[in-house]
């Protein structure tokens, strides 16, 4: 498979170095522009297919690059390189600062505040003098090159290949590695990311970063292969062409980009001289794609049935459990919560909650519907600010702390409704929680990449070896989605522990689970406090509660009723009356709600 891409490739680069030969003058300059549109793809892709951040400002970051070459060579006199430095440069501030808004909001609202900052960047340039207005700005020089003339569209052409083929590599190579993976998770569910240790509003500004740095470039070779800008190149008309690039091609993909810029410019060309009609028909097939094939193009082969993948087999192997103490190295932590109280406009989930943890012990969180349980499993793994009250790690403090930041520390969670990034594989998903690596290790991406190739073959190895432990690794290449639930509860589980944590918070893990598969949780949750993790247990499956845990505390309304060893707490009055009142028993011979 690998020769095969190889072989394919190198057919490709071939074909593209020679395709000057084929073509006539004009053919040459929408070649010129084509490879342009298929950089500005590559970067919008990044941003809203990978990282899930919707980006209408891509043209105005193309905007950007040329007009501060324009700018820079015709009227204050700098050379053509100097000016595209900082043309970037200027991008990826502008960059940024659209990215700003993502940091509060996301999906549609994003759209709208991008597209509003797109169409500030239009009416600027048309409006203002030092942009030359409606009428742009001409005379811009060509790149100087010793001995190559860059005023040759042919010659041009090949300084565009060797800066498109650098960020083809360069988009591939952050897809395929954890900086992609992390911003897939963030694009599936930025929650679950975010307790698995990924900075969210850090990978969110990334996102625009890397797509402005894209628009960028394009921006300074436009600049230099046209010789002239002006409003009309950088309207909103554009970014809606270079979004249907990206839809119709495949914005999950990079080569679906790529395959999108090339069909849709070629497209463009021919229908020149029926502008008004083909934005029509682009609209139509954007909704048709998004409709019919959110995929693209690049994603119809996986659609064919005979590329699908059933998995056939869907038991789960014996856990190997002596394995769980190589994931688990850290001692657990003991944990503090002292007088918390949280409220929701009004409505009180939790009223001064108060209880310790000892560290390796399990502690059972019981209690009805809305008693708070699960309020206090977000207030610990970081997703809710206490509205009063202290949570403490061993006497750190860590109230308020970020879930990132109490991944870091050491606090895993699972989650009542599995939240498994449903795009990534099995072992993908549990490659985003082994992968410790902090925000500023992006800068290996440029300063030493072989070192993420490293990480990469490590991370791949180990999420391996845990599969393994956890009975699951014949379902490594599946999509969580495609296996029965009891298999994707394990995965959760497994996700959870490769992020080797000190507190383990487990969110009702028995719902939906057959006898048999409850007693498997059972020993592996067993295992895992035999390794001196600390664990936190909200259930409603009393049977697993009494066997397993050392001490239950009991919540009902928010508040704390009772607190002690399994045994004497069924016994108190109060909590018979407010919980276990309520209690049937399930088929398995424990106590549910
Ligand atoms: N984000 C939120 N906004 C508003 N109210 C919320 C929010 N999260 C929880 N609540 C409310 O807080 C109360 C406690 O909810 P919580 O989910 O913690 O209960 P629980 O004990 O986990 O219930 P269950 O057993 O059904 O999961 C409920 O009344 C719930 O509606």
């Amino acid at each position: 498979m690998k020769r095969t891409a190889l072989v394919i490739t190198g057919l490709a680069a071939l074909l593209l170095l020679l395709l000057p030969y084929t073509l006539g003058p004009y053919a040459m300059h929408v070649a010129d522009v084509t490879v342009l549109f298929a950089l500005l793809a590559i970067g919008l892709g990044l941003a809203m297919g990978i990282a899930g951040q919707i980006n209408l400002a891509q043209v105005a970051f193309f905007g950007i690059g040329a007009y501060t070459v324009a700018i820079l060579t015709t009227e204050h006199g700098y050379g053509f390189w100097v000016s595209a430095v900082l043309g970037v440069l200027a991008t990826v501030l502008f960059g940024l600062v659209v990215g700003l808004p993502a940091l509060r909001v996301q999906s549609h609202y994003l759209g709208i505040v991008t597209l509003g900052l797109a169409l500030a960047f239009t009416s600027w340039v048309t409006n203002s003098s030092i942009t030359g207005g409606a009428e742009g700005i001409p005379g811009i020089p060509a790149p100087s090159f010793p001995g190559v003339d860059l005023y040759d569209q042919y010659l041009y052409y090949y300084l565009e290949i060797g800066v498109f083929a650098a960020g083809l590599a360069f988009a591939l190579f952050l897809v395929g590695t954890r900086l992609g993976r992390r911003m897939k998770a963030m694009r599936d569910d930025s929650i679950a990311a975010g307790c698995l240790g990924v900075n969210v509003p850090f990978l969110r500004l990334l996102a625009f970063g890397v797509a402005s740095v894209y628009g960028g470039v394009a921006g300074v070779l436009y600049a230099g292969l046209i010789h002239y800008v002006s409003p009309e190149s950088f309207s909103i008309a554009t970014m809606f062409l270079l979004l249907a690039m990206v839809i119709i091609g495949g914005r999950q993909s990079v080569w679906g980009c790529v395959i999108g810029a090339v069909v849709l410019a070629l497209i463009r060309e021919w229908l020149v001289d029926a502008a008004t009609y083909a934005q029509l028909g682009y609209g139509t097939v954007v909704v048709l794609a998004v409709v019919f094939a959110p995929t693209g193009l690049a994603g119809l082969p996986a659609r064919l049935p005979w590329f699908r993948s059933h998995p056939d087999r869907a038991t789960l192997r014996p856990l190997a459990l002596q394995t769980v103490d190589d994931a688990l190295s850290r001692p657990g932590a003991s944990v503090g919560i002292s007088e918390v109280s949280k409220n929701f406009r009004g409505l009180q989930a939790l009223d001064r909650v108060s209880l310790s943890v000892a560290p390796g012990s399990i502690r059972g969180v019981v209690g009805p519907n809305g008693s708070g349980k699960t309020t206090l499993l977000n207030v610990l793994s970081g997703l809710y600010v206490p509205s009063s009250g202290r949570f403490t790690m061993d006497d750190d403090d860590l109230t308020a702390s970020s879930a990132a930041r109490l991944s870091h520390r050491g606090v895993a969670r699972t989650f009542q409704n599995l939240r498994l990034f449903s795009a990534l594989t099995v072992q993908q998903n549990v490659m985003v929680a082994l992968d410790r690596s902090r925000s500023v290790s992006v800068m290996a991406y440029l300063l030493a990449p072989w070192r993420v190739l490293g990480d990469e073959r490590r991370l791949r190895r180990r999420s391996a070896e845990i599969l393994t432990e956890f009975g699951i690794a014949e379902y490594a290449q599946e999509r969580p989605s495609a296996l029965p639930y009891g298999i994707q509860r394990r995965v959760e589980l497994a996700r959870a522990i490769a992020g080797d944590p000190r507190v383990l918070l487990l969110d009702e893990p028995a719902a939906g689970l057959n006898g048999q598969e409850v007693s498997e949780l059972a020993s592996i949750v067993r295992a895992i406090r035999d390794t001196g993790v600390t664990v936190i247990l909200v259930e409603h499956n009393m049977g697993l509660v009494m066997s397993l845990c050392d001490q239950v505390t009991v919540m009902a309304q928010g508040t704390v009723i009772a607190d002690g060893p399994p045994a004497r707490v069924v016994t108190e009055p109060e909590v018979v009356e407010a919980y276990l009142g309520d209690l049937v028993p399930d088929p398995d011979g424990g106590l549910t709600t």
